[in-house]
C-alpha cells in the first residue's frame, strides 16, 4: 500500500484530530473457503469522512460489516486480523454496546414499519434509556440534527413508511444518532435516492463530520471527492479484494501513488 503515516496525512487535513479512531491490522474476510478481502491495514482518522471506493465485489461492504461485527450474522463469514476501537479490540466489546457506538446506514432506507416516533424510541428503550423525558429529548435532537424536525414535528406518530425515500433515509440516520454513536458506517446511503434527496443526505453527511467519524462506501467518485477527507481504494487481485491505496482525498484523486488507483479515478478501469 502506498500511504504516508496518519500524522503526515493529518497535517493536510486540519479538520481531523491526529488520532486513529479505528485501527485495522491485517483484516481479512472469508465466506466459507473464499477469502474476499485480504490483509487490510488501515487507520481511520477520528472525526473525518473516509470514503471506501473500488469496483463492485472488491469487499467494501464486507469490510464495513466487519467493523461493527455485523458480519457475525452473515452465514459462513469469518473475519481475521485485528480491529481496534480507540485501542480496544472490538472482539472484546459487547456486541450491543459496539453497535450503539458504531451505527450503520444501508443503501436502501429501512425504517421499521412503525411510527416515526417509535423508530427512534424503540432503540432507546432497547439500549436501556428508561427515562421518558430523556428519550423525548434525544428524539428531538436527533430529528433536528438530520433536518427532519421542522418537516415532521406535527406528525411524529404517523407511519415512517409514508415519508419520502430521502426523509426515510434521514430518519434512519436519526435512528443511529439517537443512540449517540461515535462512528457512522454508511453503505452507499445516497444511491437509492432521487438526485434532490441524495444531495440533501450528502449535505447532511458533510455536516455530521467532525462530530462523528464517518466511513462511507460509495461508487460515486464525484461524491467521494465532494465529501470525503480521506479515501481508501480497493481492487480485486487474484480473486481477493485488497487495499491498494489510502490517503487524503485530494492526494488519492489528484496525485495517486498507484497506477491502478490512477486508472480507476480517471474512469479508465473498474
Ligand atoms: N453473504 C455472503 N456470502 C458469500 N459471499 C458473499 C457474501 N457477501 C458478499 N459476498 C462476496 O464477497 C465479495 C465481496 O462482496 P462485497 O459486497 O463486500 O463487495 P463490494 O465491494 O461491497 O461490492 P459492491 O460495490 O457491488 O457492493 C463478492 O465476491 C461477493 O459475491
Amino acid at each position: 500500500m502506498n500511504a504516508t503515516s496518519l500524522g503526515d496525512l493529518i497535517e493536510t487535513q486540519a479538520c481531523c484530530e491526529p488520532k486513529a479512531h479505528l485501527s485495522l491490522s491485517n483484516v481479512s474476510v472469508r465466506y466459507g473457503a473464499d477469502t474476499v478481502l485480504s490483509q487490510v491495514s488501515l487507520d481511520i482518522p477520528r472525526g473525518c469522512i473516509t470514503a471506501l471506493i473500488g469496483p463492485s465485489g472488491c469487499g467494501k461492504t464486507s469490510l464495513l460489516c466487519s467493523l461493527n461485527r455485523l458480519s457475525e450474522h452473515l452465514p459462513d463469514c469469518q473475519v481475521g486480523g485485528e480491529i481496534l476501537l480507540d485501542g480496544l479490540n472490538i472482539a472484546s466489546i459487547d456486541a450491543l454496546n459496539l453497535r450503539r457506538r458504531i451505527g450503520m446506514i444501508f443503501q436502501r432506507p429501512n425504517p421499521f414499519p412503525f411510527s416515526i416516533h417509535r423508530n427512534l424510541d424503540l432503540p432507546l428503550r432497547e439500549h436501556g434509556v428508561r427515562d421518558k423525558a430523556e428519550r423525548e429529548r434525544r428524539i428531538e435532537i436527533a430529528l433536528r440534527d438530520v433536518g427532519l424536525w421542522d418537516e415532521i414535528a406535527e406528525r411524529l406518530h404517523s407511519p415512517a413508511l409514508r415519508l419520502s425515500g430521502g426523509q426515510q433515509q434521514r430518519l434512519c440516520i436519526a435512528r443511529a444518532l439517537v443512540l449517540e454513536p461515535e462512528i457512522l458506517l454508511m453503505d452507499e446511503p445516497c444511491s437509492a435516492l432521487d438526485p434532490l434527496s441524495a444531495s440533501v443526505v450528502e449535505e447532511l453527511i458533510k455536516r455530521l463530520s467532525g462530530r462523528y467519524t464517518v466511513i462511507i462506501v460509495t461508487h460515486n467518485l464525484a461524491q467521494a471527492r465532494r465529501i470525503a477527507n480521506y479515501t481508501a481504494f480497493f481492487w480485486t487481485r487474484e480473486q481477493q479484494g485488497r487495499l491498494i491505496e489510502f490517503g487524503a482525498c485530494q492526494q488519492v484523486f489528484e496525485q495517486p501513488q498507484d497506477a491502478l488507483t490512477a486508472a480507476y479515478v480517471a474512469g479508465r478501469s473498474g
